[in-house]
């Protein structure tokens, strides 16, 4: 490969007169820009035509792009700044995920009862309001619970705790509770409403960096007979695609609690809900008690982390890799 000469924005000067006008005006001249904002966006901030936004993507393509090999780590450094994780607060748990919870997609948490999938929801719901050079997104967290009532005691115990060491003045998270918004969801046709309406209102006026479904089984193991399974599968798919598409438009986190169910034939421990589902996730981690004084967080599967676990422990302060 020879040497690179690329530049972030595009070359004004190939564009007519008035594009050029229009373009300087918008002040869209950044190329990532260009290409990861769909028209819509782009006609808010101009006067584009559609053959405008067309032209305008073209040319920041051939700008990012020239004639040149790219490698697909230079690929995604133009998505890097776009998908950003969600610490842990806890340096081992961190290394594993490659930084911490991906803003981006579906995370699956799931493992059987009491291995602490709700106590490191709880503390992502804490870390998600950190600073972003502290691992955090500073925004709030939408907490959807169907089964439990949401655990407010216990996010109280935690919170003073928060942040560990001190890495930053804790009286940034006096209000922490305050942004986490919680619903209870009994059922599938609420939990649409709440994602496809409610969310989208609430997300207009607060600023928020990750939604918690706790949990996702709990309302399609419940609300279908054997009967059902076609229904079950449509509705599934249609919850997977509204999660996806809120993590897409807003930028921001997603993690659905699953519970496990042990299968005959190959004597595993899997994620609940089946293939369907299982197609929906982006990012697969487990959580297991692996003998009474043991529990073990697994990355299973992720697009950009290499599967590996840690031990781990719940103590008063939350969850911690060790
Ligand atoms: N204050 C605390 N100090 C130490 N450990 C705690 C504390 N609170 C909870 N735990 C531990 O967390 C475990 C429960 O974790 P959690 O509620 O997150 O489980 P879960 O995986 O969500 O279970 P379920 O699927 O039944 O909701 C308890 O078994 C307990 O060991």
């Amino acid at each position: 490969m020879g040497s690179r000469n690329r530049t972030d924005e595009i070359d004004v000067s190939q564009l007519d007169e008035r594009l050029e006008r229009e373009v300087e005006k918008a002040g869209v001249k950044n190329c990532c820009k260009i290409l990861l904002s769909d028209p819509s966006e782009l006609r808010k901030l101009g006067n584009f035509t559609e053959d405008d936004i067309e032209l305008l993507k073209r040319l920041a393509s051939s700008t990012v792009l020239h004639s040149e090999f790219v490698t697909a780590n230079e690929t995604t450094s133009v998505y890097a700044a776009r998908w950003k994780r969600i610490s842990l607060d806890c340096p081992v748990i961190n290394t594993l995920l490659g930084g911490g919870i991906p803003s981006r997609g579906i995370t699956e948490l799931y493992g059987s009862s009491g291995a602490g999938k709700t106590q490191i929801c709880l503390q992502l719901a804490i870390t998600v309001q950190y600073p972003e050079e502290h691992g955090g997104l500073a925004s709030g967290c939408v907490y959807i619970c169907t089964e439990d009532r949401f655990p407010t005691k216990r996010l109280q115990q935690l919170l003073p705790l928060f942040p560990r060491n001190r890495i930053f003045d804790p009286k940034k998270l006096e209000k922490a509770a305050d942004r986490i918004f919680v619903d209870h969801i009994p059922d599938v046709e609420s939990l649409n409403e709440c994602l496809s309406k409610r969310l989208p209102v609430l997300l207009r006026n607060h600023k928020i960096g990750l939604i918690i479904l706790d949990s996702i089984a709990a309302l399609f193991r419940s609300d279908y007979t054997n009967r059902q399974m076609v229904q079950r599968a449509k509705d599934l798919r249609t919850v997977g695609s509204l999660l996806h598409k809120l993590s897409s438009t807003n930028n921001m986190a997603v993690v659905c609690v699953n519970q496990v169910t042990d299968s005959l034939d190959t004597n595993q421990t899997l994620p609940a809900l089946g293939l369907v589902w299982a197609n929906m996730v982006t990012t697969k981690l487990q959580v297991k008690i692996a003998n009474p004084n043991g529990r073990q967080f697994l990355v299973v599967s992720s697009p950009d982390v290499p599967t590996g676990s840690c031990g781990y422990q719940i103590t008063q302060g939350g969850i911690e890799g060790l």
